[in-house]
This record gives C-alpha cells, structure tokens and sequence, in this order.
C-alpha cells in the first residue's frame, strides 16, 4: 500500500523544498491570517514558482470569503482548497464556483463528529480527518492534537480521505498501520516551534512513509 504525505504549512523556500524532494504528494500554504503559518499572497507567489507539477499545492483556509479564495488560488496556483470550518452547502458552493478539488476538514472528537462526513459526501472531493481542538483554542487545526483513530474502524468512508491531526514521526507508522490512511498530512510535526518547519523532520517525516 503506497502512503503519500501533505507537508501543510509551508512558509520558507528551503523546507519546501525539502518536501519536494522527500516525495510529498501534496503541499500546504495557509491563508488563515492568525495561523502563525500564514502566507501573505507574495509569499505565496514565490513559493508556488518552486512546485514541479507533479506535486499539488493545497491553499487552507477557515472559512474564507470568495475574494479571498480568488486572490489566494491566483497568488498559490492552487490545485486544491482545503476547508475548515464551512458548512456542506460552503463547501458545494466554493467546490462549484472555483473548480478545484476540494477538502472538507472533519473536525473529529467522537463518533458523532465523524457521523458528521457524511453530509459532505456530494459537497466535497476528500474528507480530511482531523482532531478537534479545545474548545476556546486559537486554531481549529494545526496544534498537533490527535484523535482516537479507533473511531475510524469499520467507518464507511463517504469519499476518499486523508488522516491528519497530531501526526509526527513517532506515531505516523503506526496510525497508518491502524487506520489505513494512504495519505497523511502533518504541520506541527515536522516544526521546531509553531509556525518553524524543520527541513530534517520533514525529510524523516517523509522517509519513514517509504520504509
Ligand atoms: O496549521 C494551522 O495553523 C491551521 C490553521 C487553521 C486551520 C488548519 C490549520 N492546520 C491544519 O491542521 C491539520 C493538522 O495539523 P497538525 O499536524 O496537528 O499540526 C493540518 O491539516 C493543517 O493543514
């Protein structure tokens, strides 16, 4: 079974490269202005340059307004939106009107949460799996939380999805082993500090998917 990875976050010109070059499938810039991973659509500019095009940049966003959506997917060249936070009729509506690929984050605690994917089964292309954060917390995503990934046993998934939420190198073997994921997607991980990507954690990051 081949896993790919999305290295999310990604800010700097060298720690996209490194996950270029560790075989990520995916990469993610984030539009979300409080994240400490925000991109401004310069930065965005300069980084989507450097993506070959066999990898995919992904734009995160929480919520956005369609102005946003325009000006980042020009800024990023972006092949997919992932979305937190819009309701299945947001997400049908930004998935229609921009014609990309689009993530609907499910922000998972419960079996109840996860219940919850299947309201986007025709809203969306892929779930993304995600933990929940704390109530009250800055971010709904991007903190390095991890959900129960027992609650993804027997779950019939509504479309292809991907598994993030927590995942480092420590545990993304065995999550993969578990759950089955055949793409996960890390932030905090493969950093340093909030917001610092670290070219060494993501190149073992990104190895030990290979083993
Ligand atoms: O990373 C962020 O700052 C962020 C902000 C707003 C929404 C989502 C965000 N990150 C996404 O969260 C998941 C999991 O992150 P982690 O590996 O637990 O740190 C990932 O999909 C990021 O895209």
């Amino acid at each position: 079974m081949r896993v790919t990875a999305k290295i999310c976050g990604l800010s700097t010109p060298e720690t996209l490269d490194a996950a270029i070059r560790g075989g990520a499938s995916h990469i993610g810039l984030n539009f979300y202005a409080p994240s400490p991973r925000y991109v401004s659509f310069a930065l965005a500019e300069r980084l989507a340059a450097r993506v070959p095009g066999h990898v995919a940049r992904v734009g995160i966003f929480v919520d956005p307004d369609d102005d946003l959506l325009d000006r980042a997917i020009a800024a990023g060249q972006l092949d997919v939106i992932q979305l937190h936070g819009a309701t299945p009729s947001r997400t049908a509506a930004i998935r229609t009107r921009f014609a990309r690929e689009t993530w609907a984050a499910i922000a998972v605690k419960t079996r109840t949460d996860l219940d919850g994917a299947r309201a986007y089964a025709t809203a969306a292309d892929r779930l993304l799996y995600d933990a929940k954060t704390p109530a009250g917390a800055a971010l709904p995503g991007g903190m390095g939380v991890r959900f129960d990934w027992a609650l993804l046993d027997g779950f019939r998934h509504p479309l292809p999805w991907a598994l993030s939420g927590g995942l480092d190198l420590t545990n993304v073997t065995a999550a993969i082993r578990q759950t089955r994921a055949t793409l996960v997607d890390v932030s905090s991980g493969v950093e340093t500090a909030a917001g610092v990507k670290d070219v060494d954690k993501i190149t073992a990051f990104l190895k030990a998917l290979a083993a």
